[in-house]
């Protein structure tokens, strides 16, 4: 099977590293030093289960690696426009496109019935540009479940084997195509499970974002070290309930496991976007933390402690220059 993953760096160099252990003709999509590391000395991912190394094909220039049977979008969501405009030299008539990434999907109200029924979400995919480039029918949910981080130019490291990308089409069908691009995933070591509610594990996974990402990012710590404090780790909780809340709202039942889970983490990993903070990257405040609370409001849910959490996040952004100022 011919994968490209676009935007190969802390979980897309995962990825790909496992699709190239599966025997997936696999390329990729990067740029910059890591970049020229991989085309240099080929990718190394240092997992649970030993070092992978790999030589998949690379490119910065979409149009070198042609036309693919399947596309994995693991970028940070502020880089989606980018993949809008990028993407056109990898699909072919039959190509699907896969988003494995965190946060509300911007194709998240397509084609579902309900009083939210097609709502476009423009805090996700500004000006529909995915919508139009990549489009519905080629789409492909995913939800990821990793803590990875690229560690020098070509080297990315996991630090826990509790992985799996979850697979599921928005209108809940199990797919031939999605099951392929699983089975080629599992070849290389990565459990993916295909899923009929792939909307359910956008939420679950969501949880996780909402309860430990805010308050890593105010206390700068990994999630051990910040949820070390008693009281941030009942924060944790509390923001996940309220994540939880908004999901009971749009019809999606997380338990109380769900909420218990997160409250109970322990790993060391920084989330991925306090990293982004900590090296001067856009951070994905609009997918993981602002959409979330559009949908509060869309629906009436109350989310106090989140609303506070997120304007502080933001702040904290504004002043790295990461977020765009109050007009
Ligand atoms: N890291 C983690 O542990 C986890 C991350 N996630 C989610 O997975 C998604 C990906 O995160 P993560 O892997 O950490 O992010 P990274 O920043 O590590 O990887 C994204 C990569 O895409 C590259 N990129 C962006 N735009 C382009 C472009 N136009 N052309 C070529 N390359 C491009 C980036 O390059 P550059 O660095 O130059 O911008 C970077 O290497 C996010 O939604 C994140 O929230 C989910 C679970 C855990
Ligand atoms: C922290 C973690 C692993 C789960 O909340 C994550 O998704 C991230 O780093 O972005």
């Amino acid at each position: 099977m011919k994968i490209c993953v676009y935007g190969a760096g802390a979980i897309g160099g995962h990825i790909a590293g496992r699709l190239a252990r599966g025997g997936a003709e696999v390329s990729l999509v990067a740029r910059g030093a890591h970049l020229a590391a991989i085309q240099a000395n080929g990718l190394t991912v240092q997992a649970h289960d030993g070092t992978h190394h790999s030589r998949p094909k690379a490119s910065a220039d979409p149009r070198e690696l042609g036309p693919q049977d399947a596309v994995i979008v693991t970028v940070k969501a502020p880089a989606l426009p980018d993949v809008a405009a990028g993407i056109a030299p990898l699909l072919g008539p039959e190509t699907a496109v896969a988003f494995v990434m965190n946060g509300i999907p911007w194709w998240y109200f397509l084609g579902v019935n309900g009083p939210h029924r097609d709502r476009r979400l423009p805090a996700v995919d500004p000006g529909g540009a995915l919508e139009s480039a990549v489009g519905l029918p080629r789409t492909i949910g995913g939800v990821v479940y990793s803590a990875a981080e690229v560690v020098s130019p070509g080297v990315v490291h996991s630090e826990h084997g509790n992985i799996r990308v979850i697979l599921g089409e928005p209108d809940g069908r199990i797919s031939d195509r999605a099951r392929a691009i699983s089975a080629a995933l599992e070849a290389g070591g990565m459990p993916s499970p295909v899923t009929p509610d792939i909307r359910q594990e956008v939420w679950a996974k969501l949880l996780g974002n909402l309860g430990n990402g805010p308050l890593c990012v105010l206390a700068r710590r990994g999630v051990r070290d910040t949820f070390a404090d008693p009281l941030l780790r009942e924060a944790g909780r509390r923001s996940a309930e309220e994540g939880r809340a908004i999901a009971a709202a749009l019809g999606v039942v997380l338990t109380d496991q769900h909420v218990a889970r997160v409250a109970a983490s322990n790993m060391a990993h920084k989330p991925s976007i306090l990293q982004d903070l900590e090296l001067g990257r856009p951070m994905e405040i609009d997918a993981l933390f602002d959409a979330p609370l559009q949908l509060a409001r869309l629906t009436g849910t109350p989310a106090p402690q989140l609303e506070l959490l997120v304007a502080l996040v933001k702040q904290v952004a504004r002043a790295a220059k990461l977020y765009p100022d109050i007009p």
